[in-house]
């Protein structure tokens, strides 16, 4: 069997269109558009890229943005100043800091001080505590795991009664994908680096999660036959054939894998661009909830 490819460019393509469309409607109904303002400590190269790319796909739907740069000696008090200035903006709607922040920083207190209802990450400790709760919806999901719910939705693949195995425990995916697929009423299995036999657990799976970033990890065998496979990992590989020098892959080898599974995402193309097509429904979200419905 050759796997279906779960196109994420063209899901999140067609959810950017739409997110267009609700923002054109709302500019023309109230004569505002939602805001995203976005927190950049330091100068992280890959950083900078991600928090570019968040702009220009606002910029693409109607959403303003505001970027903040900001020094990467920035004391915290400073940091969290900036934030309270854009919790009281009324033409913000949405905060993003980007993360990871540099080490002198508490990043748990700074997503504290984000306000509630502009947590369009979902990382607010008060955000995250609902996801994990039964029927207390947050007010926001984080963008990474959403996505991955969105590419199963879209893709006609059932996630109730089956076997959903999720291989990373991280705060912003591993944790929060495990809980939305549990709530969705999956059979779950969280799998990290000290699971014994991870190819006899992921070989369970109906629907694998892949958020370890370990490149090509997972192997074609490790792969149960039909299978959905969602790959979250962007791991940069040396290659001297790409003018950047490096290219990118997942934590799923993919050539293998394809020949097993049922429906597979790609990296690049996959999980990435419905990470920021999240941001813009989150954001989009919050305007209507800031507007009055
Ligand atoms: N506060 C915060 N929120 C985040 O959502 C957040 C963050 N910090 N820190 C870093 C991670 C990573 N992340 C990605 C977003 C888009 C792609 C993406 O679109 N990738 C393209 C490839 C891009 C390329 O070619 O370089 C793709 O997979 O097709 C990947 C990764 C958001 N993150």
């Amino acid at each position: 069997m050759t796997a279906e490819i779960i196109d994420g460019k063209a899901i999140a393509a067609t959810i950017r269109e739409e997110i267009r469309q609700e923002v054109a409607a709302m500019q023309a109904a109230h004569g505002r558009v939602p805001g995203l303002a976005t927190v950049l400590v330091g100068a992280r190269k890959d950083s900078e890229t991600y928090v570019r790319m968040k702009k220009k796909a606002c910029a693409e739907v109607g959403i303003a943005s505001f970027g903040h740069e900001l020094p990467a000696d920035i004391s915290q008090d400073e940091l969290l100043a900036v934030v309270e200035g854009l919790n009281a903006d009324p033409a913000v709607h949405g905060i993003l800091v980007q993360l990871p922040l540099p080490d002198h920083i508490d990043d748990e207190a700074v997503l504290a001080a984000i306000s509630l209802e502009k947590d369009v990450d979902g990382f607010h400790p008060l955000n995250i505590g609902r996801l994990s709760m039964k029927r207390r919806d947050p007010l926001f999901v984080p963008c990474t795991p959403k996505g991955c719910i969105e590419l199963l939705d879209r893709s006609g693949i059932e996630i109730s009664g089956r076997n959903a195995v999720v291989l990373g425990r991280s705060n912003i995916v591993g944790l929060p994908v495990a809980m939305l697929l549990l709530h969705r009423n999956a059979t779950l299995t969280v799998c990290h680096s000290r699971t014994a036999d991870l190819p006899a657990m992921v070989r369970q799976a109906d629907i694998l999660i892949a958020a370890v970033g370990r490149a090509e990890m997972v192997k074609g065998d490790w792969i149960k036959p039909g299978a959905a496979v969602i790959d979250v990992g962007v791991n940069a590989i040396d290659d001297a054939n790409d003018p950047r020098g490096y290219r990118l892959v997942g934590d799923v080898a993919f050539d293998e894998a394809r020949e097993v599974a049922g429906a597979i995402t790609p990296v690049p193309g996959g999980v990435g661009p419905m990470t920021i097509a999240m941001l813009l429904r989150n954001t989009t979200d919050a305007a209507v909830r800031a507007f009055g419905g």
